[in-house]
């Protein structure tokens, strides 16, 4: 098992999570300026990766990714899914904002795809019990670039997650971005949104 436990015990945290494959490494590259090794297969991050900034008290983390791994056995993926909502419920207080990372090109398809009756996509619940935590939840979308109907795409996941589009209305939550090219300009301010609502302005400098 991987381990879970490696969190520094600071009492600020920012963390990232979504599917595998949706560009978090290369996100948390971008925020942090440290490359981390990610082997650049899907599901290759498989315990959290914590950026560390002792001076300020806080840190920020990458969580693994889940959904599609390749080589990984569905009750693999289970045990991923719990230590994640584990970790997410253990730290909840100290947790500042959540960043649930999308792919833009595919997530409303792939929500599509997997709601039914019985069935809740893994974006929507994330989304749902980051809130449900009083995690204030900043949805990055990646990968924009790949995306020709911009406002329609976020307007339709806007409309997915229960917000009530159009999604310019919500840009302290919908941050569409490139985090390949370094584009991540409307995630730093929606996250910078929700650390001034909670005094901490001192970390504007991560973003
Ligand atoms: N087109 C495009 N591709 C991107 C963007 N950001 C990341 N990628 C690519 O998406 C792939 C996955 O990126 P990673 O950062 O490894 O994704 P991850 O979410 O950390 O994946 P896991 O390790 O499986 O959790 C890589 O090939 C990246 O180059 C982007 O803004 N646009």
């Amino acid at each position: 098992m991987d381990s879970f436990d490696t969190r520094p015990d600071r009492d600020a945290e920012v963390v990232l999570v979504g599917r595998s494959n949706v560009g978090k490494s290369t996100l948390m590259r971008e925020i942090t300026g440290h490359r981390f090794d990610t082997g650049g297969k899907p599901g290759v991050t498989r315990s959290p990766n914590h950026y560390d900034w002792t001076a300020q008290d806080f840190v920020i983390t990458d969580l693994p990714g889940f959904g599609f791994m390749s080589g990984v056995e569905g009750d693999r993926r289970e045990q991923i899914k719990t230590a994640i909502v584990q970790y997410l419920e253990t730290h909840a207080d100290k947790i500042l904002v959540g960043v649930l990372v999308l792919d833009g090109k595919s997530a409303v398809d792939i929500i599509d795809r997997h709601s039914g009756p019985d069935e809740i996509p893994y974006d929507v619940e994330m989304y749902h019990f980051l809130r449900d935590l009083d995690i204030p939840t900043v949805v990055a979308v990646n990968k924009m670039d790949k995306v020709d109907d911009r406002d329609e795409r976020l307007d339709d996941l806007c409309d997915r997650l229960g917000l009530l589009p159009p999604w310019k209305q919500w840009q302290d939550t919908i941050a569409p971005i490139k985090a390949k090219n370094g584009q991540i300009d409307a995630l730093n301010e929606a996250v910078r949104t929700h650390l001034h609502e909670q005094q901490r302005d001192d970390l504007f400098q991560f973003f």
